[in-house]
């Protein structure tokens, strides 16, 4: 193993808190080295009690702090570009939250200067491929003793959206986790995309076209229907069913407590992703971290975050209009495995 990996962070706010958390006290083989957010405050608040650590506004001062030999990127979805196009520069490892970056365009920039230098630096934090009933989910259809995948059900409810939250923001933000999800369980690209809008929720945002349904096709004809619903108000639930020509498989409930007292049982329903995902955020920092020390890049790559930007914003113009729309991306350079790798 090489050396313990010194990570900037960037971004503070509340995955960025969660990382440097995990970062301190849950993962081997890294330390936070500095955090960079423009709300200096919040940089502060997130490193209190974390020694040797330095706080900047500026991120890019963040990538050329001493002993940062890594970054990982948790600032808001339309900084990512900048702070890419910089790690790559500077040829630092980088795992970056998801949306690898929102637009297309922008997407393609980032993939295209990663494969101009012909190897991968960047891990796209796509978590759900590091959860344990995701995991066991994709080893059942690997295996194929359930046969093809016809269908996969998929439902994506969060409690309540985050002040600023748009309706397409349900899409490259929300389901951006469904489109990586299904490209990497069915190994198939998503070619066309349908986007119906219900009447919304009373509870949804003035002008927030809440709950949506989204309608996927695939490269070899199956279909991914995904009810997304971020205003629900009763929990944070991801469910997934793949139904296939022999038989069908459901994950997304089984990760829950059930309390039993004299008045009946209750089953706890998680309230967001920190929660739900928590292990699955362990896991995915651990294995970014223990394959950059061995020199290595694993786990989504920079095709499957421009995959899902591109998918996305296909699913935005169906939003807008209520038409089918087919999926127009670039071609895969050779750096890349196809989906499902
Ligand atoms: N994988 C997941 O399940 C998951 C969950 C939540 C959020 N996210 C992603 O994580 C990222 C951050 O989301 P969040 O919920 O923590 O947002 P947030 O608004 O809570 O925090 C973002 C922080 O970044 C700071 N910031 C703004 N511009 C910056 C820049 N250029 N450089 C550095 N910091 C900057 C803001 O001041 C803020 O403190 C987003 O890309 C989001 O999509 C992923
Ligand atoms: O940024 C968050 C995050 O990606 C969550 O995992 C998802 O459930 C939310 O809908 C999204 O807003």
């Amino acid at each position: 193993m090489g050396e313990l990996l010194g990570v900037a962070v960037l971004g503070a706010g509340h995955m960025g808190a969660d990382h440097i958390r995990r970062l301190d006290r849950v993962v081997s083989g890294a330390r936070v080295a500095t955090v960079a957010d423009p709300d200096l405050a919040r940089a502060e608040a997130a490193v209190a009690g974390l020694t040797g650590v330095t706080v900047h506004t500026d991120p890019l001062a963040a990538l050329d702090a001493p002993g940062v030999t890594a970054v990982l990127i948790a600032s808001p979805g339309p900084a990512h570009e900048e702070a890419l196009l910089a790690a790559f520069a500077r040829r630092l490892p980088v795992l970056c939250e998801k949306p690898m970056v929102p637009d297309s365009t922008g997407a393609l920039r980032v993939m295209e200067a990663e494969a101009a230098l012909g190897r991968r630096l960047a891990q796209i934090g796509f978590m759900r491929r590091y959860d344990a009933e995701y995991l066991r989910l994709k080893a059942l259809l690997d295996g194929g003793g359930l046969g093809r995948p016809l269908m996969l059900h998929c439902t994506h409810r969060n409690v309540s959206s985050p002040d600023g939250f748009t309706s397409a923001m349900l899409i490259n933000s929300s389901v951006s986790h469904e489109i990586d999800a299904a490209r990497w369980l069915l190994g198939q690209e998503l070619t066309a995309v349908t986007v119906l809008r219900p009447t919304p929720s009373s509870r949804a945002p003035e002008g927030l076209s809440d709950p949506q349904f989204v309608l996927f096709e695939t490269e070899s004809g199956a279909l991914v229907d995904v009810e997304v619903f971020v205003n629900c108000g009763f929990g944070y639930q991801v469910r997934c069913e793949a139904v296939c020509e022999a038989g069908s498989a459901r994950i997304g409930e089984a990760h829950t407590m059930v309390v039993t007292t004299r008045d009946g049982a209750r089953e706890e329903v998680a309230r967001d992703y920190l929660v739900r995902f928590a292990d699955a955020y362990d896991r995915e920092v651990q294995a970014w971290v223990d394959a950059t020390r061995r020199g290595e890049v694993t786990g989504p790559s920079a095709w499957d975050g421009y995959a899902a930007s591109v998918v996305a914003e296909a699913g935005v113009r169906s939003l807008e209009t209520g038409a089918r729309v087919a999926v127009e991306a670039a071609p895969r350079p050779t750096l890349y495995a196809r989906p499902g790798r």
